[in-house]
């Protein structure tokens, strides 16, 4: 009986520490039971479960506001006012006046070979036949031309005679005498670029492929604009979807307006637009950047042509500028060729005058084409385009600060 007791006594025991060890965990389970008290969870299912813990908090009402807050910053609000903050960062253009003597320096590489060359040659004591040899070779190197090199030594070596002129300085001053009359000093180099009888002047720019016509549209827009134009652009090479792309970024820099047309479109019907846009809104000067592709002569020819007689349908072409690659010396002046046959050409630009030692080729150009220079591109910047003055070109290729 005592051992009935003992054991009534022992499970009253182990049922009180049952309860106690039951009532609190019951008491810590979660909400709502889930469907079914199923069996413990397996590893697996416990990470789903705890899964969505951490990222609960993202959907909490603390949180939510985050997503949506932060979604309009980041997408249009922020875009949009950074162009518009761009768009309006329009450029003053460097003023014209003085251009080419501030950008002499980067004929340095011209200097050398015409400065420094020449200079050591002429202050020799006495002006042999080899010395004339030699000065007439410097010439030649630097792309001057046989033509005008033949001219302007023998017309030097004559005047060193007859006036006896001795001192390197004196000889220096005869040779540049020599350079400016060979680039013709009387020509006409100003751009046409004034509205005509209350119509814009309207500019073509032709040339070959990368010789830096988009460029030099962008250029001549700021010089224009420097000057006081107002100046529409029309991006005629449909040919270069990004052609019509950097012709925009140009614009925009000093705030002109761009016409351009479907990459691929005609570009006669692209400068078509351009010049009618141009008198809507009563520019004083259209630029019209052309495709320069040259695999085909005629077919160039036929292109250029064309956009040149649609565009007259509002009014003359003002002026035709041909853009000319200077690196690329005496073989440039055979494409120059084609355009010039192509449509009637009025003025040259002679670009990348920084990169090459051949400053010469600019009297060559002149006397090949008969077309005056009218401006020259000494560098990438926006503002390297000067216009061309002979006589502070020659001052500027005999430095010998070079
Ligand atoms: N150093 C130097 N580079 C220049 C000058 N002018 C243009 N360039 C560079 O020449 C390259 C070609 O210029 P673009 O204006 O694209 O030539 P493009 O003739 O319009 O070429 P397409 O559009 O292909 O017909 C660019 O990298 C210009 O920055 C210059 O005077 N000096």
């Amino acid at each position: 009986m005592e051992y009935v007791v003992y054991i009534l006594i022992l499970l009253g025991v182990v049922l009180v520490a049952g309860i106690a060890f039951l009532v609190p965990r019951l008491r810590r389970r979660p909400g709502p039971p889930s469907p079914g008290p199923e069996a413990p969870p397996s590893p697996a299912a416990r990470a789903s479960v705890e899964a969505p813990a951490p990222v609960r908090p993202a959907p909490s009402p603390v949180a939510e506001p985050a997503p949506e807050a932060e979604a309009p910053a980041v997408e249009a609000p922020v875009a949009e006012p950074a162009t518009s903050v761009e768009a309006p960062a329009v450029e003053t253009p460097a003023p014209t006046a003085g251009r080419l003597v501030r950008l002499r320096a980067r004929l340095s590489r011209s200097q050398g070979l015409l400065g420094q060359g020449l200079l050591t040659l002429l202050s020799r004591d006495h002006l042999d036949e080899d010395a004339w040899e030699e000065i007439e070779e410097s010439l030649i190197t630097a792309d001057v031309g046989m033509e005008a090199t033949t001219v302007i030594v023998s017309r030097l070596r004559e005047k060193v005679k007859v006036l006896g002129a001795r001192t390197p300085d004196d000889v220096r001053a005869l040779l540049a005498e020599e350079l400016v009359a060979a680039l013709d000093p009387q020509l006409d180099r100003s751009l046409a670029a004034s509205p005509v009888d209350g119509r814009p002047a309207t500019l073509l720019v032709v040339g070959v492929n990368g010789a830096g016509k988009t460029t030099t549209c962008g250029k001549i827009a700021r010089v224009l604009i420097a000057d006081g134009h107002s100046v529409v652009l029309g991006a005629a090479d449909t040919f270069r979807a990004a052609a019509a792309d950097q012709l925009t970024t140009w614009a925009s820099r000093v705030g002109a307006e761009v016409v351009r047309g479907p990459e691929g479109s005609d570009p006669a019907s692209v400068a078509f637009d351009a010049v009618k846009r141009g008198i809507d809104v009563g520019a004083d000067t259209v630029l019209i950047d052309t495709a320069g592709r040259l695999q085909n002569k005629v077919g160039l020819m036929d292109e250029l042509g064309k956009v040149k007689r649609v565009v007259e349908k509002h009014g003359p072409v003002s002026e035709t500028l041909l853009v000319l690659d200077a690196t690329t010396g005496q073989n440039g002046l055979e494409q120059a060729r084609v355009f010039t046959e192509a449509v009637e050409v009025t003025g040259v630009v002679l670009t990348k005058l920084d990169g090459t030692a051949k400053g010469g080729i600019v009297i060559a150009v002149q006397r090949k084409l008969g077309i005056p220079v009218k401006l020259v591109g000494l560098g990438e910047g926006a503002d390297d385009l000067a216009p061309f003055d002979p006589t502070q070109f020659v001052d500027a290729l005999l430095s010998d600060a070079g």
